[in-house]
């Protein structure tokens, strides 16, 4: 029990980066930002971190942050910094007294810099320590498709808080996931969904909104009778999960409707709420370390909702080793009375046993 306020105010953080990340995303889908101007994705990935860091060190000056960016490239580009800074500067909840929870606005222009650079905690075993990804999923965000503002806390190693926007998953829980989910999606109709977590609380979901908290429901896995009737979720991009043995996997376990292929933890966030059940993310490079801040909202965030998350060998994700999951190869996500059968599945198609 407990870690009520962390859930509120890291849903509202996100809710808040969210509409950050969503202004600069329809500007790009009606073409209103200059050809020569700075990738899009740089833009609300800084601007994003900047103020979630900002509401969590109003409210818990103490802890650490592990945050996918650093300023670095902000201090020596000035133009672009000062892009970033008038996105920042204006944006606010549509409700002040869920604004204020925040912090309000980032002083100046300056101090931007350092907030952004809160984010570089080495993470490790002890303490309370968030992990932000302020957008996952950058090359969904860039095709018009799935992106997701993640934000999780980490105590002790263990995931207890976990907190993920979705601007452009439906609204509705009962939407079954469409094979073309991953792609144009800039219509705003009926989308945005904000998914949360707390360690032995169960999982959530709720509209996003522009300004207080929208009332939840409950989410969970959907039952699955046996393998074959299940449907796999799996990243868009070849490079960051191996497809071919994904398929070869869902060949084994009699799988025969076609994966969905969506980007970001989008697809943790789908299978917890019962669209879609199974998610592989198979390495496609042996050397590849995952990142904390791509997997420790989502992994709270299934297993709340009655799954398992491991990797391919069938142990847990490690968050107590660093800015990686050092100990960890790829990930497999499931419903909890299926996970030994898709590891055995895994591990026969990876030659593994
Ligand atoms: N070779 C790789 N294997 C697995 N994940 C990768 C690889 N390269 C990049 N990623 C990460 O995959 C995440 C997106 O996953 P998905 O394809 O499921 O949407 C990004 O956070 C990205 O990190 P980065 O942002 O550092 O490039
Ligand atoms: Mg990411």
């Amino acid at each position: 029990m407990g870690y009520e306020k962390e859930r509120r105010i890291a849903e509202l953080a996100v809710q808040r980066a969210t509409l950050l990340t969503k202004k600069v995303f329809h500007e790009k889908a009606k073409g209103e930002l200059a050809k020569d101007d700075k990738s899009p994705v740089t833009k609300g990935d800084f601007g994003a971190q900047a103020l979630i860091i900002q509401a969590i060190a109003h409210n818990f000056p103490n802890d650490e942050i592990v945050g996918e960016e650093e300023s670095s490239e902000l201090r020596q580009d000035t133009a672009l910094r000062s892009e970033i800074w008038d996105l920042v500067k204006d944006i606010k909840l549509n409700d002040s007294a869920s604004d204020a929870l925040l912090g309000g606005p980032l002083p100046s222009e300056e101090a931007m810099l350092d907030i952004i650079d809160k984010g570089n905690s080495p993470g490790g075993p002890k303490g309370r320590i968030w992990a932000l990804d302020p957008i996952d999923g950058t090359k969904g965000f860039l095709r018009g498709g799935q992106y997701a503002v993640c934000l999780g806390l980490i105590v002790d190693g263990d995931v207890k808080v976990g907190v993920i926007g979705c601007p452009n998953l439906p609204v509705d829980d009962a939407t079954s996931l469409s094979a073309d989910i991953g792609g144009n999606q800039s219509d705003e109709e009926g989308k945005g969904v904000l998914f949360s977590a707390v360690q032995g609380e169960g999982a959530i979901s709720r509209p996003l909104t522009s300004g207080g908290l929208a009332p939840s429901n409950p989410i969970s896995m959907r039952p699955v009778p046996d393998t074959s009737k299940a449907v796999f979720c799996e990243g868009v991009e070849a490079g960051h999960s191996n497809q071919g043995d994904n398929a070869a996997v869902a060949k084994r376990l009699g799988i025969t409707a076609p994966s969905v292929r969506l980007d970001s933890q989008a697809k943790y966030c789908s299978i917890a709420r019962g669209a879609g059940d199974i998610y592989l993310r198979l390495p496609v490079r042996k050397d590849y370390q995952e990142k904390i801040w791509d997997h420790a909202a989502g992994d709270l965030l299934v297993r709340e909702a009655g799954g398992q998350v491991t990797d391919i060998y069938g142990k847990r994700l490690d968050f107590s080793k660093g800015r990686t999951l050092i100990e960890n190869k790829g990930v497999v996500a499931a419903p909890a009375a299926l996970q030994d059968q898709v590891i055995e599945a895994v591990q026969v198609v990876l030659n593994l046993k």
